[in-house]
């Protein structure tokens, strides 16, 4: 890989010891004095805007500030305005990379870091501009002390990217450690253990002191695998979400009422209460293993075609072939054109198996190396690589014809004739890859203005 240059502690190092070298000793010998003097205060100060927000006291409470953080503070403060030459930028160097490690580790947020560096930054400056200093080196001074924070920051972010990207390769390769386990066994582990802890609820409702309380989800099994396994396996989703929302529900709601239930009757009422939540979370948990597996496998379950969260995968790196050899490629965004009336006129299912015979006609048309992706409910992007602008168009209108020439099967034999209105956009050098789906998006915008069954180069826009 490239290694980015203002990254590079080597060059980092030239840097910091041109500053230096270009600082007259006098200022910095008074920067020196004003840091080892004013520590603790700016420190407190550095501490006391962090504490201030609601994020920064996400990670830091007043204990650990008070008891480690002041100190290791004040440390690096003196450390960094004391370097005078190779030895001692070395020693800060690695210091600076050390803490950016650390930061990782707690995930720390980078811009929580620079907003109290820019907090330091104002306060030296308020001593300096207090010294009665000429103007020239008033400037020269800021200027130092500015240089020198930005380069410890410039260390520190940079040992922080290298982290965190090292940590989630490990939580990928964790979590594919995770997914290697049979997902199939561990559904139905997951779906007896919730059984097992709904029976032992009935059993203490029954034969139990009816004042004990009941045993919770949250601490059975299931709620132990679902706190501490579920999200590794299955990344945040919304099912995930739903299900952590039930489990709250009945440990707070529902067996606290089941427990108060005055007689059979409200029992009764409440044990359905109860069950009912149970089979919503049954019913979560199977969408949530589903949609895993299709998921996993790439693949939209219904189409075939590629998932659409590899696609910022896939185009990324286009755009980085893009940049090392000049190769060209591009996008098609196709939508169905009035798919919903399909729906309303032939039922969902009709409308799914034109779903499916598009992907097969769109997937026919492009070569092994292009990709298609489900992009939306009716909605396909097709990424053609190794093309230029013309053969885009080219294959663009050829799909587009062959649309118009198929007929398309719904149900009972009945065939129906559907159109696609297409946006087509080459990659125009933009590094990012959400302005080359929006131009697309734009001309196919265009294309369904202008009456549908078209295509519309982005390129050819106004
Ligand atoms: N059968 C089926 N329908 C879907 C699926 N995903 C989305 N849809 C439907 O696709 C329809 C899209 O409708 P609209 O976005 O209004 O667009 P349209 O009717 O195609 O009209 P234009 O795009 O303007 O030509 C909606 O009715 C969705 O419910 C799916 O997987 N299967």
């Amino acid at each position: 890989m490239q290694q980015d240059v203002p990254t590079n502690p080597h060059y980092t190092r030239e840097e910091w010891l041109r500053l230096i070298g270009e600082t007259p000793p006098p200022l910095r010998a008074l920067i020196r004095a004003l840091a080892e003097t004013h520590r603790a205060a700016l420190a407190d100060h550095f501490y006391r805007h962090m504490l201030a927000t609601d994020e920064g006291r996400q990670f830091l409470d007043h204990d650990t500030v008070n008891t480690r953080l002041r100190h290791s503070m004040q440390h690096w403060l003196v450390e960094l305005f004391r370097c005078d030459g190779e030895a001692d930028i070395d020693a800060a160097i690695a210091h600076q990379r050390h803490v950016g490690e650390v930061h990782a580790r707690i995930h720390l947020p980078v811009h929580l870091m620079t907003r109290g560096a820019r907090q330091l930054r104002q306060q030296l400056y308020r001593l300096l501009a207090a010294q009665d200093l000429p103007r020239q080196a008033l400037t020269r001074a800021h200027a130092y002390v500015c240089e020198t924070i930005d380069l410890a920051m410039e260390l520190m972010n940079a040992a922080y990217t290298r982290s965190t990207a090292r940590q989630t390769r490990t939580e990928e390769a964790y979590r594919h450690y995770a997914l290697g386990q049979n997902l199939s066994l561990e559904r139905e582990r997951q779906r007896a253990s919730l059984l097992d802890w709904s029976q032992n609820v009935l059993f203490s409702l029954h034969l139990h002191d009816a004042s004990a309380p009941l045993p919770s989800l949250g601490r059975s099994e299931f709620g132990m695998w679902l706190s501490h396994k579920a999200e590794v396996i299955f990344e945040r989703s919304d099912e995930l979400e739903q299900i952590e929302a039930q489990l709250e529900r009945v440990d707070s709601i529902v067996l606290p009422r089941l427990q108060q239930a005055a007689d059979a009757g409200q029992r009764r009422l409440r044990s359905r209460e109860l069950q009912e939540t149970l089979d919503e979370i049954h019913f979560l948990l199977g969408t949530l293993f589903d949609r895993h597996v299709e998921v996993e496998n790439g693949r939209d379950a219904l189409t075939r075609l590629l998932n659409r969260r590899f696609l910022p995968a896939v185009l990324s790196r286009e755009i980085q072939l893009h940049q090392r050899s000049q190769q060209q490629f591009g996008v098609l965004l196709i939508d169905l054109d009035h798919f919903k009336a399909i729906n309303d006129t032939h039922g969902h299912e009709g409308g799914d198996r034109v779903l499916q015979q598009a992907a097969q006609l769109i997937t026919a048309c492009v070569r092994a190396g292009d990709f298609v992706f489900r992009y939306g409910g009716e909605e396909v992007l097709v990424v053609l690589v190794e093309l230029g602008h013309d053969d885009l168009m080219r294959i663009a209108e050829t799909l587009r014809g062959r649309f118009e020439a198929q007929a398309f099967t719904v149900t009972n034999g009945l065939e129906i004739r559907v159109s696609v209105s297409i946006g087509v956009a080459l990659h125009d050098g933009h590094p990012d890859y959400q302005y080359l789906i929006g131009r697309a998006d734009d001309a196919l915008y265009r294309a369904k203005r202008g009456g549908r069954n078209r295509v519309v180069d982005a390129g050819a826009m106004a």
